[in-house]
């Protein structure tokens, strides 16, 4: 491989919007003839969106973050990729979505370490904040610890932030993340309103950064403490090996949709997101669904796909045992 390949990180906590915002970047570059490749990471064993990104050039690391558990198997698997592609076979663009819970900055870590700082360059740090659950993510009265110093490192080590979701919250609000937001991200940060990721996508991919062996362009997130934070705050509660989970049921039988709704509102607040793969009953085929920010939003499937009917959960300490005794009881 001879060209160094320019990436971006996208980031932002769970169900935030970045598989949303990916699949734009995707659309983006396509609509160019250029050819991206994707870094896939998930905390559970399965990935019940890959119909998302069937014709594309994936790099799934499954079951870790490789922000932290399997931060090492990144760092190899991804030199791999890249070094046995022929020059031709080379990606114009890597692409590459962290958990919700990453913490960008040990992403930048790997990327910069020297088995690949000669194959790729990062130009961005992309964060997606869930604007419409910001201010309860933040609260001590609604949130865990876990959730906020998530939420603080992946904002300060970001070089520009999507505030996404804005349709589900009032203008008032919206001012009030934003105030929010600025008192920790990097004062270079722009800070961008949109919903479902719509934005001037050409902002958005602009050269923000560089870890390129050799570049005199100052790398403002490496010059921030080890957490990300700047030197205006303290942060002595950075992250490694956050005590995020992720659970998995295996489902059988097709499932009502309102019942579905239903069980997810009465699940403990702990449990931060939901997705899988389902059949309904009321009709037939599979279907994808999404549950964050308090919605359920289902797709049906356009693609086959290997996945077994399945729902994973993420949440910090999920009780599993009567988790799934409320599924099966309610929903099988
Ligand atoms: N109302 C609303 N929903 C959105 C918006 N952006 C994304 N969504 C929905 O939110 C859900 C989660 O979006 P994803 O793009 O999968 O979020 P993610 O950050 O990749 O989620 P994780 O896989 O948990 O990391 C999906 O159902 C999206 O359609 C938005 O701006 N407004």
């Amino acid at each position: 491989m001879a060209k160094i390949v320019p990436a971006y990180i996208i980031t932002g906590f769970l169900g935030s919007g970045k598989t949303t915002l990916l699949q734009k970047i995707l659309t983006y570059y396509k609509e160019q003839n250029l050819k991206p490749a994707i870094v896939l990471n998930e905390i559970g064993e399965t990935n019940v969106e890959e119909d998302l990104f069937s014709e594309d050039d994936v790099l799934e690391m499954l079951n870790g973050c490789i922000c932290c558990s399997i931060q090492g198997d990144f760092t190899k698997e991804l030199h791999s990729f890249l070094t046995t592609l022929s020059k031709e076979e080379t990606p114009d663009v890597l692409l590459i979505e962290g958990t919700g819970v990453a913490n960008p900055l040990e992403i930048v870590d790997a990327l910069t370490d020297p088995l690949l700082i000669n194959y790729i360059d990062l130009y961005s740090v992309i964060n997606l904040l869930d604007a419409s659950k910001y201010l309860e993510y933040q609260s001590i009265f609604s949130s865990s610890k876990e959730v906020r110093t998530v939420l603080k490192s992946q904002i300060t080590t970001s070089s520009y932030i999507l505030l996404n979701k804005v349709d589900l919250i009032d203008e008032k609000n919206i001012d009030k993340v934003k105030k929010k937001v600025d008192q920790l991200k990097q004062i270079d940060a722009p800070v961008v309103e949109s919903t479902f990721g719509d934005v001037e996508i050409g902002q958005l991919l602009k050269k923000r950064i560089s870890t390129s062996r050799g570049t005199k362009t100052p790398l403002n997130l490496l010059e921030h403490n080890d957490c990300g934070c700047s030197g205006e705050h303290t942060c002595n509660d950075h992250v490694h090996n956050h005590s995020f989970q992720a659970m998995q049921i295996d489902v059988k039988e097709p499932i009502d949709r309102l019942q579905l709704e239903k069980w997810f509102k009465q699940l403990p607040k702990t449990l931060v997101r939901g997705k899988g793969v389902i059949q309904l009953t009321e009709t037939v085929g599979l279907f994808q669904f999404q549950y964050s920010s308090g919605q359920l939003i289902l797709n049906r499937l356009k693609t086959e796909t290997k996945v077994d009917p399945c729902i994973i959960l993420i949440g910090i300490e999920l009780e599993s045992n009567s988790i799934l005794k409320s599924f099966e009881d309610t929903l099988q």
